[in-house]
């Protein structure tokens, strides 16, 4: 059985084609300036070599038609024809509290994506434009759900309740629900092959650090508590989202600079973090070369987007009494070493002693970058949401 997994963003769409039984992928690539006349689609098939097209590509379903076409052209497809795609699988950031698990695409579960908008408004409209580019391409062919907050139900009402008037939660489901759930469940299955514990006995700190950030708190392999809210904009400060801040200042602000509900929205979710603080980028990358080149501006950025890990690591170490390992996971955290180095030299208290030579060796593979005497154990887990959502969406159609 072959499945494609779609995360559709506002003006990207990422792919990757599985073949289940031998559990290998046959194609995966990006298609991205979707709405531009210069949309740029990159596609890499297993065996062949990469191919790059720049084309005007105005809306999402003449993106997936685009990426339907290349999956089985002459030069760079991976099938015959479309038909031997047997189910498709998305990426849904907001489930709210009605998905505690992943579903199959219906009329009920449409609608439900649709109510949560408002909820995840980077990120539920363009999943929708998937599933629908879908319907228009390959009618017919089952499509799965999965979610970033289902990982995350598990959370004890302590944890996942805000203290205000109850009749926000009773009324208007206001409360914490986490996000990038897949990735932390991945990669908590993943520490424990690793560390060749059994997950139930292990208590663990997960750090996603990619555009988006969250850490989560995974006790004996269930989520009970993490840092993003009842938006993905709550916790840790990201590429261009504050993260945590003190809610009087959106009152504040909004009378002081004459804002809007949508503006001030917007310079939260899209105006801040990295890249308000630099002034210059919200790419990890693109921060690390100024501030060593001497920029101030870009190393006050990068010290508060670390002091901010940090505080999470303490305060999940205390809410779960103790931690065996934390991991890092997701663009920056796989890739970016002066991060991890800068977290982990300050978290000598829990016995953290970072191994130099493990942190900067070994980019892309599973790894521990502390020493065999650390008490704690610091791994880098190359994240892998697609999977998981390759594997859920086989077990729905199978068992449908
Ligand atoms: N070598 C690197 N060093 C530091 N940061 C990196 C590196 N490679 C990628 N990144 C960061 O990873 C981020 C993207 O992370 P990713 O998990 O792919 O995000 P998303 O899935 O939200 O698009 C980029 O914004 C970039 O800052
Ligand atoms: C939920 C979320 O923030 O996702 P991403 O990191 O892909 O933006
Ligand atoms: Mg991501």
């Amino acid at each position: 059985m072959n499945i494609l997994v779609i995360n559709a963003g506002s003006s990207s769409v990422k792919y990757q084609l599985f073949n289940m039984k031998q559990e290998t992928v046959l194609a995966k690539g990006r298609v991205e300036r979707i709405g531009m006349e210069t949309a740029i689609l990159v596609h890499e098939p297993a065996g062949k070599s990469d191919v790059s097209e720049v084309s005007e590509i105005l809306e999402h379903t003449s993106a997936i038609r685009r990426v339907l076409d290349i999956l089985v052209s002459k030069d760079h497809g991976v099938l015959d024809s479309i038909d031997q795609i047997d189910a498709v699988g998305h990426r849904v950031v907001h489930g709210g509290e009605s998905f505690k698990n992943s579903v199959l695409v219906d009329e009920d579960v449409k609608k439900e994506i649709r109510r949560l908008f408002d909820l995840a408004p980077l990120h539920n409209p363009a999943h929708m434009l998937g599933i629908t580019a879908v319907e228009v391409n390959m009618p017919g062919v089952p499509q799965a759900v999965v979610f970033d907050t289902a990982f995350h139900q598990t959370m004890p009402s302590h944890a996942y309740l805000y203290p205000v008037p109850m009749a926000l939660y009773r009324k208007h489901k206001v409360r914490r629900y986490g996000f990038h759930g897949t990735s932390h469940k991945y990669v908590s299955e993943r520490a424990a092959k690793f560390l060749g514990r059994p997950l139930e006995q292990l208590k663990l700190i997960t750090c996603h650090i990619g555009n988006g950030c969250s850490c989560a708190a995974v006790l004996g392999g269930v989520s009970v508590d993490t840092s993003m809210g009842l938006t993905p904009l709550e916790g840790l400060m990201m590429g261009t989202r504050s993260g945590d801040l003190d809610p009087a200042i959106v009152p504040y602000a909004m009378a002081k600079e004459d804002l809007t509900l949508s503006e001030i929205s917007s310079m939260l979710n899209k105006h801040s973090g990295l890249q308000a603080i630099s002034g210059l980028s919200s790419d990890m990358r693109e921060i690390v070369e100024a501030m060593e080149a001497g920029d101030k501006n870009a190393a006050l950025a990068f010290d508060m987007y670390e002091y901010r890990i940090r505080k999470y690591i303490g305060a999940y170490a205390a809410a779960m009494n103790g931690v065996d390992a934390i991991v890092f996971t997701a663009g920056v955290g796989e890739n970016s070493e002066v991060l991890r180095k800068k977290v982990c030299q300050q978290l000598t208290y829990l016995g953290i002693e970072l191994d130099e030579e493990r942190n900067r060796s070994g980019r892309g593979t599973e790894k521990a970058i502390t020493t065999e005497a650390s008490s704690v154990q610091v791994l880098v887990i190359p994240t892998n949401e697609e999977w998981m959502i390759a594997m859920d969406t086989y077990s729905l159609v199978q068992a449908d």
